[in-house]
């Protein structure tokens, strides 16, 4: 078995979105898959007509294969502070051709202001390991550890493009959808997360070592060149983040590049002249190198005036790991592979 489906962002490429067919006959929604949770959850004919506002919603009753898993409740809530929560039916869940009859779909009865106002947004589809699924009292399974066994390789792919629609694969490596090499790292799932450790990064084209430079005498005080050449990043790819959240020290380097750059309390985060000239920001697996493109990092403007723009490199607020979000991930193909015992991640350039 193998499927493949378009994800097509929303605007500022702020999460992307993809066709899901749910029961019989099919209920098509269009979902936010989310490598960072595991509730596969709906706006559905249990959600109060006061919290949904254009979203398509999964109706079981009109579905012939749908079975409600009795007593089993979900609850939710992501890292804006967003939440849902509801019931759990199981039906068939086709994804571009791959197929699971009995998936836990997680019917919402509550959903936040933030999931309200999301009107393109029909729900998630989560994609990190079923061992965070909220399921009580009989945790669920994801609908890739579901189709697992049954693709043709324990494998899904994410090729997120920034302003026009990539794809999610399952099943199978489209050799066209990439160049160079794909290089592998090893997952620590203990969290639930894809956690990987990113060998090195460097900010700009610009070498991050000094010594490069005409050499000039140069006190012994000069600090030493920054050696965020080979300074490893850990974090979670999280393809439902939209920014890259990395460590307050890498921030800092990073827009110490961008004159106008200033850390705003009142935008949250890192602003910039929106016509800055930003640096790239490169990161490695292994043998391939990747380069986030200085534009992708300039992510929005901050209001309308369209004066200051806000950054896609932000911190991650000391949450104890890096989020590698789409901002990170549009810039690269990658697999995300699970045997079942020995998880990895794989990396290559597009
Ligand atoms: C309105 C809305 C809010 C949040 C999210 C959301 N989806 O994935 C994530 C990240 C954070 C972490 O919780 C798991 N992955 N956040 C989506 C929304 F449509």
């Amino acid at each position: 078995d193998t499927g493949s489906a378009a994800a097509t962002p929303e605007q500022y490429d702020i999460q992307y979105l993809t066709p899901v067919s749910l029961g019989t006959p099919p209920q098509i929604l269009n979902l936010d898959f989310d490598s960072g949770s595991s509730d596969l959850w709906v706006f559905s004919s249990e959600t109060p007509a006061s919290q949904v506002k254009g979203q398509a919603q999964y109706n079981p009753s009109k579905s012939s294969t749908s079975k409600e898993v009795s007593g089993a409740t979900w609850d939710i809530s992501y890292g804006d502070g967003s939440s849902s929560s509801g019931n759990v039916y199981t039906d068939v869940v086709n994804v571009g051709n791959a197929t699971f009859a009995g998936q836990a779909v997680e019917t919402a009865q509550q959903v936040s202001s933030s999931f309200t106002s999301d009107t393109n947004n029909d729900g998630l589809l989560g994609l990190a390991f079923s061992t965070i699924n909220t399921v009580q009292p009989e945790q669920q399974k994801t609908f890739f550890d579901n189709i697992r066994d049954d693709l043709d390789s324990p494998v899904w792919t994410a090729d997120l493009k920034h302003n026009e629609p990539g794809t999610y694969n399952f099943g199978f490596i489209d050799d066209s959808l990439y160049t160079g090499k794909i290089a592998y790292t090893d997952v620590d799932s203990s969290d639930g997360f894809w956690m990987i450790t990113l060998d090195s990064y460097s900010v700009g084209s610009s070498t991050s070592n000094l010594s490069s430079r005409a050499f000039h005498h140069r006190p012994s005080t000069f600090p030493s060149p920054s050696d965020s050449a080979s300074t490893p990043l850990t974090g979670i790819a999280d393809t439902g983040t939209t920014l890259a959240l990395l460590p307050d020290s890498v921030c800092t380097e990073y827009y110490s590049q961008v004159s106008s750059a200033a850390n705003s309390q009142t935008a949250g985060g890192y602003v910039f002249d929106c016509d800055a000239t930003l640096p790239d920001f490169t990161y490695t697996v292994g043998s391939t190198t990747i380069t986030i493109p200085g534009e992708y990092i300039n992510y929005a403007p901050v209001d309308t005036t369209g004066e200051q723009c806000f950054g896609g490199i932000q911190s991650d607020a000391d949450i104890g790991f890096s989020i590698f979000g789409d901002i990170a991930l549009k810039a690269a193909f990658v697999v995300f592979e699970d045997d079942g015992s020995s998880p990895r991640l794989g990396f290559a350039q597009k």
